[in-house]
């Protein structure tokens, strides 16, 4: 993406964003609902264009890829079924106006987890169902770059741990290049290994994700902090008393929570209470999904984001 922005009449929805996808990784595409992550997309992909700047797949426009289908595969709304169709027709039409054998269908609805409910209409799927179909199309050319909108979206608890497991074999064994976005830090927080954050159509914020959640702490309640805290540092760790967090409160720079509790055991100080502090990137997407400012822009017309 280079100094990309798309206005709706008045309305900016992306506002020069500018920011590189590595390939053989995952990358999270986060921002709060309405930042401007599926316009971003649908750029990328050519379904709408740029006000200014480009979106760009290996340095081209999705127009000037010669076979975009084994370039790029996008899942953007599971929405986009026939719904009297079945899945496995659904695919097979789409393979073969590209040439692609049906072999590679049945393969796919495999992959994904659903080759007997391939078989039924696809107006009965659930969310998680055409989820499942939509990665499957997106799939089909077997391409580099996958672009998944929200994948997690319906899914259940196991569905969602499938999910991240297939977008981290894609990525570190397959060496695709997968974006991924998602309105939920804690969604995507496992699986991503870079970031890029988003909101108002404006980039806050890119890097890995260890650079993003900066050093992790601990925060270890107590009846006498001065005492744990004089064992704390004893022991060798880094600890300075947080008022912010009430009463009795320190933080303890380390991300070992059986460390503290030890700490404190031996010391025969009682800990009231022990866990890990917010990150930095935690703290950061709080405040920009809780901020009424970056929350729900509504447009000029009156109708609210999604
Ligand atoms: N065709 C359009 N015409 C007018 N406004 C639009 C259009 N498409 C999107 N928008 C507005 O642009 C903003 C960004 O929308 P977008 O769907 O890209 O956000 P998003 O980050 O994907 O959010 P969500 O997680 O809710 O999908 C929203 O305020 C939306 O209402």
């Amino acid at each position: 993406m280079r100094g990309l922005s798309k206005r709706f009449g008045t309305f900016t929805a992306v506002d020069d964003l500018t920011f590189e996808v590595a390939p053989g990784r995952v990358t999270g595409f986060l921002g709060p609902n309405g930042a401007g992550k599926t316009t971003t997309l649908r750029m990328l992909l050519g379904l709408i264009t740029p006000t200014a700047g480009e979106a760009l797949i290996g340095g081209r426009r999705y127009a000037d890829l010669p076979r975009p289908m084994t370039t790029v595969g996008a899942a953007l709304e599971a929405t986009g079924f026939h719904p009297g169709r079945t899945g496995r027709n659904h695919l097979r039409v789409l393979a073969a106006t590209h040439g692609i054998p049906d072999s590679r269908v049945d393969e796919l609805l495999e992959l994904v987890g659903i080759p007997a409910a391939a078989r039924k209409k696809a107006g009965g799927y659930s969310m998680g169902m055409r989820q499942r179909l939509g990665l499957a199309a997106a799939l089909l050319g077997d391409p580099d770059v996958l672009l998944l909108d929200e994948p997690a979206n319906g899914l259940d608890p196991e569905g969602i741990r499938w999910m991240r497991g297939f977008m981290r074999h894609l990525a570190a064994e397959q060496g695709k290049t997968v974006l991924v976005s998602s309105h939920l830090l804690g969604e995507v927080e496992q699986t991503v290994e870079d970031v890029v954050i988003i909101a108002n159509g404006r980039l806050v914020r890119r890097g890995t994700m260890d650079e993003l959640h900066g050093e992790p702490a601990v925060l270890a309640r107590t009846a006498d902090p001065g005492a744990l805290g004089h064992a704390l540092e004893q022991a060798g760790l880094q600890v300075e008393l947080a008022p912010d967090q009430g009463e009795g409160a320190l933080r303890v720079h380390t991300g070992d929570l059986a460390a503290v509790g030890d700490v404190a055991l031996a010391a025969g100080q009682p800990v009231h209470e022990l866990r890990p502090l917010r990150t930095d990137l935690e703290r950061l997407f709080l405040e920009l999904t809780e901020s009424p400012e970056h929350r729900n822009r509504n447009r000029s017309t009156g109708t609210e984001a999604a």
